[in-house]
C-alpha cells in the first residue's frame, strides 16, 4: 500500500529556537535526504517525528499526519516507523543478547517471531552465523555489525517507514558501503518511506530521490535530487554540491 508520513511545520526551542517551521513528506518506495551543516537542526527533526526530543528542547508548532490522520510520533515509532542510527551501540541494551532484542521488537508489536524467520532476516543482512550472532551481547560486535541487526530489526518489524539518521557515519569505509548496499536492498524489496539524514552527498547521489536542504533550523532548498545536483540554488546546496564533485575533479556549471 501507498503510504505518506508529513511532518508539518515542526518548530522547536530550547532556550533560543532552533527548528523553525520544517515540513517534509515521506512517500513509499521513496528516499529523502536530509542534509545541511553540522548543528543546522537535522537530527533534532527526527526526533521530533519519533517523539525522541531531548531534555530541554520544547515543541512549540507542529503536526504529524499518517496518510492524512494526524497522529502522535509515540504512535508511529515502531510500528510504522523504524529507526536507524548514528551510533548503533547506544541503541541496544547491554544486558541483552541479540535474540532477546529480535524477541522484544516483535513483542512490543504483538507479533510472534519464529527461529527460522529470525535467521533467514539476520542471513539476509549479511550477519552470517546467524545462530551464533543471536547469542552475542552488543559488547561482542563491531559497529558495522550492530548496525546490521539494527536493519535486521527495521526488516523483522516490516514499517513502512524508516529514520535513519547519519545511518554510515560511525563505519569504516568497507562496512559504510556494505550498509548503503543494505539500504538500497530495502529500497527494492519492502520499497519503505525513507527519511535520510546525511552530511555525505555522495549517500544523496547514490540512494536519494528527493532532497532537503536545511540550514539554522529551516529548510533552505528542496527538490527531486537530479534538479539538486545539476542547478543548486541556494549557497549551501551550491557549497555541498561543488564539493562533491570537486572529489571527481569537477566543477559546477
Ligand atoms: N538538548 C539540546 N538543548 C539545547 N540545544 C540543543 C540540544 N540538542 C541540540 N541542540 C541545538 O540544536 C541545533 C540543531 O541540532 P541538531 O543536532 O539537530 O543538528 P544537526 O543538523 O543534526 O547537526 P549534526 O550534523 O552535527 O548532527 C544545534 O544548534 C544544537 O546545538
Amino acid at each position: 500500500m501507498m503510504s505518506q508520513l508529513e511532518l508539518h511545520n515542526i518548530t522547536l526551542a530550547a532556550e533560543r529556537p532552533l527548528v523553525h517551521g520544517v515540513s517534509l513528506t515521506l512517500r513509499s518506495g521513496r528516499v529523502l535526504a536530509l542534509v545541511g551543516g553540522s548543528g543546522s537542526g537535522k537530527s533534532l527533526t527526527c526526533a521530533a517525528a519519533l517523539g525522541v526530543l531531548p531534555a530541554g528542547v520544547r515543541q512549540t508548532a507542529g503536526e504529524l499526519a499518517l496518510n492524512g490522520q494526524t497522529v502522535t510520533p509515540q504512535s508511529l515509532r515502531g510500528r510504522q516507523v523504524a529507526t536507524i542510527m548514528q551510533n548503533p551501540r547506544s541503541a541496544f541494551n547491554p544486558l541483552f543478547t541479540m535474540a532477546t532484542h529480535a524477541k522484544e521488537t516483535c513483542r512490543a508489536l504483538g507479533k510472534t517471531l519464529d527461529d527460522a524467520t529470525l535467521i533467514a532476516t539476520l542471513a539476509s543482512v549479511g550477519l552470517e552465523e546467524a545462530e551464533r550472532v543471536l547469542g552475542l551481547y552488543p559488547f561482542e560486535m563491531s559497529g558495522g555489525m550492530l548496525q546490521r541487526m539494527m536493519i535486521a530489526l527495521a526488516v523483522l518489524s516490516d514499517a513502512p517507514f524508516i529514520i535513519a539518521d547519519e545511518p554510515t557515519t560511525d563505519l569504516d569505509a568497507l562496512a559504510q558501503a556494505r550498509i548503503l548496499e543494505l539500504l538500497e536492498d530495502q529500497m527494492r524489496q519492502r520499497a519503505p518511506g525513507m527519511l535520510l539524514v546525511t552530511h555525505d552527498m555522495g549517500v544523496v547521489a547514490r540512494l536519494a530521490d528527493d532532497v532537503a536542504v536545511m540550514e539554522n533550523g529551516k529548510t533552505v532548498e528542496r527538490g527531486d535530487v537530479q534538479t539538486l545536483f545539476r542547478a543548486p540554488q541556494h549557497p549551501v546546496t551550491r557549497n555541498l554540491v561543488s564539493a562533491h564533485l570537486a572529489l571527481y575533479g569537477m566543477e559546477l556549471a
